[in-house]
């Protein structure tokens, strides 16, 4: 595991947008494709802020979502509404290249059609992202995977569905660990005081906090963290 600290947010958008351009140029040139997996939260902003300055071949990304919430697309709480809003228009990326969870389904349907699309996306049941970009709640969890919370220990699916989320909307999908760990890449950027506290529990009392459980077998894994972030370690 590599820890980077940087001084403010700026410069986690400029160091996180170094690593995806690093990332994304090596999984064309080796694979012919960059499969990248999006979070919600503050992530977002740290995107669309960095993500159009990249010099990229937008035609060869493929993006799913690590989470989503089970609300209309229209809603200010849908992940993949926020890209489609603040991303696409700025970058050479169209809707199409997103995979998106259907509408005007329940949790559980949702999770079961996402998985489905998942699994044409990549060709079977292993379903290897070259890069997760995570973030984390000041409750330590990523995804829609919560302290506690008994889709920690689901080792069957490669996506659940949540119905209980602490952290509102209530309904939502998550790839599971079973994916997570499988992953090439991994990225948390960890902005603001507010995380200071879950940070200091993660990465100095190494915690078992569902984002300590993120943790690549074969892939490497980058924790950037302002310094504000930062401050207990
Ligand atoms: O709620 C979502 O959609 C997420 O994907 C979630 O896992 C997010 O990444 C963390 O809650 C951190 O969010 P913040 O960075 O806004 O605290």
């Amino acid at each position: 595991m590599t820890t980077i600290k940087v001084n403010d947010e700026q410069e986690i958008i400029n160091k996180l947008s170094s690593y995806i351009q690093k990332i994304s140029s090596d999984s064309i040139h080796n694979r012919g494709k960059f499969y990248v997996g999006l979070s919600g939260g503050s992530v977002v902003k740290y995107l669309c802020e960095g993500l159009p300055k990249l010099d990229t071949d937008w035609s060869k990304w493929v993006l799913a979502f690590c989470d989503e919430r089970v609300v209309p697309e229209e809603s200010e709480d849908s992940t993949f509404g926020i890209y489609k809003r603040q991303l696409i228009p700025r970058t050479g990326l169209k809707q199409e290249q997103f995979v998106t969870i259907k509408q005007g389904l329940s949790a559980e349907e949702a999770a079961k059609d996402y998985a489905d699309k998942l699994k044409l996306v990549f060709n079977g049941n292993n379903f290897k992202f070259d890069l997760l970009l995570l973030g984390m709640g000041p409750d330590g969890h990523t995804c829609s995977l919560f302290p506690n919370h008994p889709l920690l220990d689901e080792i069957h699916l490669n996506v659940a569905a949540i119905t209980d989320s602490p952290k509102p909307p209530p309904a939502r999908i998550t790839l599971t660990y079973a994916v997570v760990n499988e992953a090439r890449n991994c990225i948390f950027t960890i902005g603001g005081s507010s995380k200071a506290e879950m940070v200091k529990r993660i990465l100095k009392n190494k915690e078992d906090l569902p984002a300590a459980r993120v943790n690549p077998v074969n892939g490497s894994l980058y924790w950037i963290i302002d310094e504000a972030a930062a401050a207990l370690l």
